[in-house]
């Protein structure tokens, strides 16, 4: 089988008891954790930073940590959540003034980059970069808020999204975001994806470790 990650959003996990949140769902099996992080500017909604990062670590969270950053401007906050411990640190392309220079940041700060593409946003942003990405994260919905229908046109997408990352022979993860549930998991692994964040279908669900499962059995289909 592919290297397929789970990666829950803890958009949707109760905020009051966060730590023991992402600890049932790493031990339900979830791979990643997915931090979104909104700034009521880039985005009409407002969450967590980089203290917040910190304290999962402090809680004893050792799984990597994807930082999606839906903040504008992305440098100044960026290496906050590097030393706050994050793993992965996605940006929006149309949120930073110099793409190029944001992406070395992040790696210079120890850090894997990426870029996020909403669903109107060109893949044309990977052109001249590709050599300083790690993650390509496709947004199937508008950034903002979990719970949120999937749009199906994130399908080409992938499907254009892989095939510029295999012609790279880069080793970039490609992660697929919003909307994404047992019934259309199998699909948007057949398009390309490996990558899989999933807020409300897994922090709603009754059983977290049912729900991954068989997120994974869906996955097990694809090969
Ligand atoms: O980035 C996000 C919204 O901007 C969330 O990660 C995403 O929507 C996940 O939530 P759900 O799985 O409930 O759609």
């Amino acid at each position: 089988m592919a290297d397929y990650k789970i990666a829950p959003s803890i958009l949707s996990a109760d905020f009051a008891r966060l730590g023991e949140e992402v600890t049932a769902v790493l031990e339900a099996g979830a791979d990643i954790v997915h931090f979104d992080v909104m700034d009521n500017h880039y985005v009409p909604n407002l969450t967590i930073g980089p203290l917040v990062c910190e304290a999962l670590r402090k809680h004893g969270i050792t799984a990597d940590i994807d930082v999606h950053l839906m903040v504008k401007p992305v440098d100044r906050i960026a290496p906050d959540f590097a030393k706050a411990g994050a793993n992965y640190i996605t940006f929006h392309p149309e949120a930073s003034e110099h793409i190029d220079r944001t992406l070395q940041l992040i790696r210079d700060e120890g850090c894997k980059s990426g870029l996020v593409f909403n669903p109107a946003t060109s893949l044309d942003y990977l052109k001249y970069v590709i050599d300083k990405v790690d993650m390509v994260l496709i947004m199937s919905v508008n950034p903002g808020f979990g719970g949120q229908k999937f749009i199906p046109t994130a399908l080409d997408k992938l499907r254009e999204a892989r095939r510029i990352i295999d012609a790279s022979g880069y080793p970039i993860r490609l992660e697929i975001d919003g909307g994404i549930k047992i019934d259309n998991i199998q699909q948007v692994a057949m398009a390309g994806a490996d990558t899989f964040v999933a807020g409300s279908a897994i922090f709603q669900s009754e059983n977290y470790k049912t729900t991954i499962g068989e997120m994974r059995a869906e996955l097990a289909k694809v090969g």
